[in-house]
């Protein structure tokens, strides 16, 4: 059934003219909305019966903001014409400089250009908890309704910018205090005050307050360069690879120095030029790929309804376990936590204590809560209470037989309806359930550490894991606040998978002759958190090298072999755990690359001999990037050939959350894509002839850039769900 959309306005006896968006789920504003808005205020504006407009939003919510969907059609086509003239016509001419006076009655939420229209109503009334905020530079964007202008003259300077800068949207009872919201009223009598409102402002008891023409806030022209001077730098802090921060100070500022309406103007001619943007294509994708992970073929389509997971039991307290416990207690949710003795099962409860604990001093949790999520947890050295667990998530060492073990008494010990998970990063979950008749409730629940603080969830289904299971994993998933991605069984799953090349590349530019550091800061700067080898010292060089034989077993055909690992390891060189790595690693200070690893990387050199003629291969920064990252890009092609993920924009999403890869490149796919799949190839092509198979271009690249195809478009059939 389609969906009733429009804007539709009620006038009453009182002379109140009552205009309501219609837009589920969240009345953003699209194109018709836009156009009923301006329809409506025109109308509103000429009938003698109206004396006063109140603009509201259906069914609890006051808007979402402007139709994302439209930026995407945008990037699809490179036409601006599909965006609407809003910002002087309807919001400033037909609202905010309307002759008759408008309340804005908020409920549930108001961001981007559904808190700008209400900005540009001359009082809101809002009722509590509702959230407001300008997220749009998540979007690569700048508020485009006139926000970057209303918001600094009704809060403040130094507080708007906090909020855009920072995308943090507030609750109407903090909009309240500062001035943002005029009257806090339960949602019951939410119309009825606003009403009540407009009809004071048109009879001349309260004021006409246009915001756009408000400078009580802003102070002077000094104090406004001071704040804009510390937005920039935190802009460069936060934001050094993305212009749309720059970009939205410098409106900001044209507003303060040559008056609201001039900044009005200079934010529509800068919005359209980021609209366009690189960043703003990428950030689009991802908030649409993110929100498309929650379909699932035959898995959300087919009327099922995820069961309540009230229990879990935690097999193994170590790294992960004492992480993924810790999401589960943070969302109300019992744990037992079961180790293989007292001393083990002491640390464990420790580790979940500190996570709790770590949450509390960084002010992200209350005393409160602490205590409540501390009060669910149990932990326990048999499996005598694991009779009415609702879910099991086995997280003990990577060991075949140990988890076959367990999976099997799990069977034994656990009702038929429990669901039976595994956080393995590497085990086949086939060869995990090998020895049950429960194949149909094993999955694999692969959560990233630190598990509390990571967001990726990949959920893994093998070829017996019944839809039913799936669907639970992802309604515990979101419970605590992940992002699940379903991914099919394999080596590595969709992430590891994907990037173990990137390690692989480094270590082989840096027996090239390239220096190990320089890898790092040129990765860096490209937009990832950690360059390969800091990534590795905090991995581990202990698990690099446990699962290199893993992966040599099924890649091996394009896998570099260095001995730089070894001889690290060798050397005693464990990575952050023992505090030196390829870095040194003390408290309180940042790790500092350790000159003495030179001698280290020499060593490897001679082993490998790879470089040029005995001499270290000149390399650009742009190379670096392109041997270290087209080898993972090619890696994502398999992984899309052999239907591992659902979507591309699933693997993107995937490298965002997992690897940290930067959203506003949009995941790896999509940036490959904007590099161009025959570029890639060819670079990847050449690489091979010199430096053999690592680079060898996989079929479906190469299928791709001889078509001219996207790599996102199509995917194979052969797929692994
Ligand atoms: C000119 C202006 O300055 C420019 C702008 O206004 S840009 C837009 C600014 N607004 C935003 O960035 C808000 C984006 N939306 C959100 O943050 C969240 O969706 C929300 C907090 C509003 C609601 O969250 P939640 O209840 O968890 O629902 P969520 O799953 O995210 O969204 C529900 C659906 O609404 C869609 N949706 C949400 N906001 C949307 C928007 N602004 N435009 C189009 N669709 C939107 C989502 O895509 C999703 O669709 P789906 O069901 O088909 O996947
Ligand atoms: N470390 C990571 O970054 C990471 C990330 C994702 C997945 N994983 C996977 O998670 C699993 C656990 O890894 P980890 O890093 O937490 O290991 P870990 O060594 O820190 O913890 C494993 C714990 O399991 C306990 N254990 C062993 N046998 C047990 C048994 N029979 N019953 C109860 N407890 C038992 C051990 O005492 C130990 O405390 C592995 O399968 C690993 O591949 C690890």
């Amino acid at each position: 059934m389609a969906k009733k959309i429009g804007v539709t306005m009620e006038v009453g006896n009182d002379g109140v003219a009552v205009i309501t968006i219609t837009n589920p789920p969240v009345n953003s504003l699209a194109s018709p909305i836009i156009a009923g808005l301006k329809e409506k205020f025109q109308d509103a504006n000429q009938r003698n019966d109206v004396k006063a407009i109140v603009l509201t939003g259906n069914n609890g919510r006051f808007s979402g903001g402007f139709d994302i969907n439209v930026f995407q059609q945008v990037h699809k086509t490179g036409d601006l014409s599909l965006m609407p003239e809003v910002s002087v016509e309807l919001v400033c001419n037909l609202m905010e400089d309307s002759r008759k006076p408008v309340v804005a009655a908020v409920e549930g939420l108001a961001l981007g250009g559904g808190l700008e229209l209400a900005m540009a109503c001359h009082a809101r009334v809002a009722a509590p908890k509702a959230q407001l905020g300008l997220p749009e530079l998540t979007l690569g964007v700048i508020p485009g309704f006139g926000g970057t202008q209303r918001l600094p003259r009704l809060v403040g300077l130094a507080k708007a910018t906090d909020m855009i800068l920072l995308s943090k949207s507030i609750l109407s009872e903090e909009g309240h205090k500062l001035g943002l919201v005029d009257a806090l009223v339960p949602p019951g009598d939410l119309l009825s005050a606003s009403r009540k409102w407009a009809l004071d402002i048109a009879d001349g008891r309260k004021p006409f307050l246009r915001s756009l023409h408000r400078t009580d806030k802003i102070g002077s022209l000094s104090e406004a360069r001071a704040i804009l001077k510390n937005s920039r730098q935190l802009a460069k802090k936060i934001a050094p690879n993305m212009p749309q921060h720059h970009a939205c100070i410098e409106v900001i500022e044209e507003g303060i120095v040559h008056g609201g309406y001039s900044g009005v103007l200079k934010e529509a001619e800068v919005f359209k030029q980021l609209v366009l943007s690189d960043t703003a294509k990428g950030l689009v994708h991802v908030f649409f790929a993110q929100r498309a992970t929650s379909k699932v073929p035959n898995v959300t389509d087919v009327g099922l309804k995820p069961r309540p997971i009230k229990k879990v039991a935690i097999i193994g307290g170590g790294l992960m376990g004492s992480g993924i416990a810790t999401a589960l207690l943070l969302s109300n949710i019992r744990v037992l936590l079961k180790e293989i003795n007292t001393e083990y099962l002491m640390k464990g409860i420790k580790s979940v204590e500190a996570n709790i604990k770590g949450l509390v001093s960084r002010g992200k949790l209350t005393q409160d809560k602490a205590g409540k999520a501390l009060s669910l947890l149990k932990g326990v050295l048999d499996y005598t209470e694991f009779k009415d667990v609702d879910m099991v998530i086995e997280a003990v060492i990577e060991n075949i037989q140990l988890k076959q073990s367990i999976f099997k008494e799990l069977e034994k010990v656990c009702s038929p309806h429990c669901i039976l998970a595994s956080n393995t990063s590497t085990i086949d979950l086939d060869v995990i359930g090998e020895k049950t008749n429960s194949k149909d409730r094993i999955v694999g629940a692969h959560f990233f550490s630190p598990a509390h603080l990571m967001t990726l969830l990949e959920i893994v289904r093998s070829k017996n894991t019944s839809a039913q299971v799936i669907l639970d994993l992802m309604a515990v998933g979101k419970a605590i606040k992940k992002v699940p991605v379903v991914v099919g069984n394999c080596i590595g799953f969709a992430v590891n998978r994907t990037f173990f090349p990137y390690a692989q590349a480094a270590h082989m530019l840096t027996n090239l002759g390239v220096d190990l550091f320089r890898i790092d800061s040129v990765i860096t700067s490209f937009g990832l958190p950690l360059g390969p080898f800091q990534l590795g010292d905090l991995a581990g060089h202990g698990i690099g090298l446990a699962v290199g034989p893993i992966y040599a077993k099924v890649y091996g055909d394009r896998m570099f072999n260095s001995p730089l690992t070894e001889l690290l390891l060798k050397s005693g060189r464990n990575g952050k755990i023992n505090g030196r790595g390829f870095y040194i690693y003390e408290k309180g200070s940042k790790p500092k690359p350790d000159p003495q690893v030179l001698s280290i990387v020499e060593e490897s050199r001679k082993l490998t001999n790879i470089m040029p003629g005995g001499k270290p291969r000149s390399v650009s920064d742009k190379e670096i990037v392109e041997m270290i990252l087209f080898p993972v890009v090619n890696e994502a092609c398999r992984v899309l050939d052999e239907g591992v993920v659902i979507r591309a924009a699933d693997l993107d999403i995937a490298s965002v959350l997992g690897m940290s890869f930067p959203s506003y490149r949009g995941g790896i796919v999509f940036w490959a894509d904007m590099v161009g799949p025959k570029y890639i190839y060819e670079r990847l092509k050449r690489l091979s002839e010199t430096y053999g198979g690592f680079f060898k271009p996989s079929r479906y690249l190469e299928e791709r850039a001889m078509k001219g195809m996207l790599l996102s478009e199509s995917q194979s059939s052969r797929s692994r769900m």
